[in-house]
C-alpha cells in the first residue's frame, strides 16, 4: 500500500512498478508545476511586502528630511541585523543570507532618504 501524503510522488514505486525514488513524467510535472505555483505566491507576497516596506521608510525619509536628520542610521541598522540573524537561525534560513539581504533593502532606503533630503523629491 502506497502510505505516502497524496501531495508526494510515490518514492515506493509498488504502485507503479518503478523502483523507489522514482516518478513517472507526469507526476514529476505535476510535481514541479504544484511547487511552481507555491513559489510563484511566495514570490508576490515578497513583492507586496516590499512594497509596504517602501511605503514606510519613504515616510522615515521625509520625516529626517523635515527635521535635518540623517538619512542613515548605522545603530538601528546594527540592532535589525542582530533581530534578522536571529529570526533567520530560527527559521533555518542562512543568517549570512538573511543578513545580506537586509544590507541590500537597506542600501536602497538610504539612496532614497538621500535623494529625499537633497530636495529631488
Ligand atoms: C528607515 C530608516 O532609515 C535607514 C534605513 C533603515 C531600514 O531600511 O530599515 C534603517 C536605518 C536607516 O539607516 C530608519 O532610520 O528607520
Amino acid at each position: 500500500m502506497n502510505t505516502s501524503h497524496p501531495d508526494e510522488p510515490d518514492v515506493t514505486g509498488q504502485a507503479t512498478g518503478e523502483t523507489p525514488g522514482q516518478t513517472t513524467g507526469e507526476d514529476v510535472t505535476a510535481e514541479l508545476a504544484r511547487l511552481r505555483d507555491s513559489i510563484d505566491n511566495i514570490d508576490a507576497a515578497v513583492v507586496h511586502m516590499l512594497a509596504e516596506r517602501f511605503k514606510c521608510t519613504q515616510q522615515v525619509g521625509h520625516l529626517k528630511a523635515r527635521h535635518q536628520l540623517p538619512p542613515a542610521d548605522p545603530s538601528r541598522e546594527a540592532r535589525q541585523i542582530a533581530r534578522l540573524r536571529q529570526l533567520a537561525e530560527n527559521a533555518k534560513l542562512d543568517p549570512a543570507f538573511a543578513e545580506k539581504l537586509l544590507n541590500f533593502i537597506i542600501a536602497e532606503v538610504i539612496r532614497h532618504h538621500e535623494t529625499i533630503a537633497a530636495g529631488e523629491e
